[in-house]
């Protein structure tokens, strides 16, 4: 083959490829991040698959996270984004499922460029800078949605944002086809609160009390007094907030408290990715450990799987 009709075929298949990439945008996404990159069939099974493996003692959760992700993503005709809101005791898994959520539509997850992170104490620190907050969040909510439609927000620690704020994102999570030329109908809004949990923990307790299983619980029993105790409690960040009253939230997600079982389960799973054989009596000994409420029947443990991997260190690390 002459050197000339050799570089003329080498750069020709370049430039097909290239074509290739071009016009099958697949192809292009497997090598780069896109924004839609899943189909919602995918995203679903990941989800559950996930959830259903990784996720201890909240069957709750489990059913209506995957409902409303698989629902959200199948409506092609969504009259407006989906808004979660994730309440309970600490360390129960509200910020691991919502990992989980944005892995199963992004792979690159919580380091996606479609998925951003609030975190109401470094974000939104002073309560005199409320204002300028306001205009950031809408500013930087309306960037990024216009770069991808379906991009994921999760605003932590919302019983700790200042009363009001969120109510700057309002616009956006309502029935809007477009703001300014901007459609948010695809986006997904994960709001993190620890505000509830003595309600949710109230009705786990009443089940547990009257013999009744934990997974029996029903989300009616949990939903309306979960909504309406956030409503009014002065320090969930949705104290008298327009997103509820006027039900832009689509779905309070009640995480319970989790149980000395739940905390063994969370142990195995750190020993095992930590690569070690599990040690049934190091395992017992850090969940004995960890400190359960209420004082008199110790159930539920206080910080639910939170410092297990440090309780851990001082049997594996040293
Ligand atoms: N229900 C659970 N199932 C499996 N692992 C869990 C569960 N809950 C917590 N964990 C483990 O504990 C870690 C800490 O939990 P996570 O950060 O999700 O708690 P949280 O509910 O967000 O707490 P906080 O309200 O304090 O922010 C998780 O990364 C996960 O490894």
């Amino acid at each position: 083959v002459e050197p000339i009709s050799l570089g003329l075929a080498i750069a020709g298949a370049a430039a097909s490829a290239l074509t290739g990439i071009i016009s099958y945008p697949r192809l292009y996404c497997y090598f780069r991040e896109c924004c839609l990159q899943r189909h919602e069939q995918r995203v679903a099974a990941a989800l559950q698959e996930s959830l259903d493996r990784r996720l201890f003692g909240q069957h709750l959760v489990s059913k209506v996270v995957v409902r409303a992700v698989r629902g959200f993503l199948s409506n092609a005709q969504a009259k407006k984004p989906l808004a979660l809101s994730l309440h309970g005791w600490t360390g129960t898994g509200k910020n691991f499922v919502s990992k989980i959520i944005a892995e199963s539509i992004y792979k690159r997850g919580l380091k996606s460029n479609y998925v951003h992170q609030f975190v109401a104490t470094l974000h939104f620190p002073h309560a005199h800078s409320i204002n300028l907050y306001k205009d950031q969040l809408q500013s930087w909510i309306r960037g990024n949605v216009s770069i991808c439609p379906r991009s994921i927000f999760i605003f932590d620690e919302m019983d700790k944002m200042h009363a009001g704020l969120i109510d700057a994102i309002k616009p956006f999570l309502d029935y809007y086809e477009l703001l300014d030329g901007v459609s948010y109908r695809q986006a997904i809004f994960i709001f993190l609160s620890n505000a509830g949990a003595e309600k949710i923990t109230e009705v786990a307790l009443d089940f547990w009390r009257n013999g009744k299983e934990r997974e029996d619980i029903q989300l009616t029993d949990m939903q309306n007094a979960l909504s309406v105790s956030v409503f009014n409690n002065r320090n969930s960040g949705f104290w008298h907030s327009t997103l509820i009253d006027r039900n832009l939230i689509d779905y309070f997600v009640p995480f319970l408290p989790l149980e000395y079982k739940h905390v063994k389960m969370c142990v195995r799973v750190e020993i095992e990715s930590r690569g070690y054989a599990v040690d049934e009596d190091i395992l017992t000994r850090v969940a004995d450990e960890m400190t359960y409420f209420p004082r008199e029947e110790r159930i539920y443990s206080d910080k639910g799987c939170k410092t297990v991997d440090a309780k851990l260190d001082y049997y594996y690390d040293l």
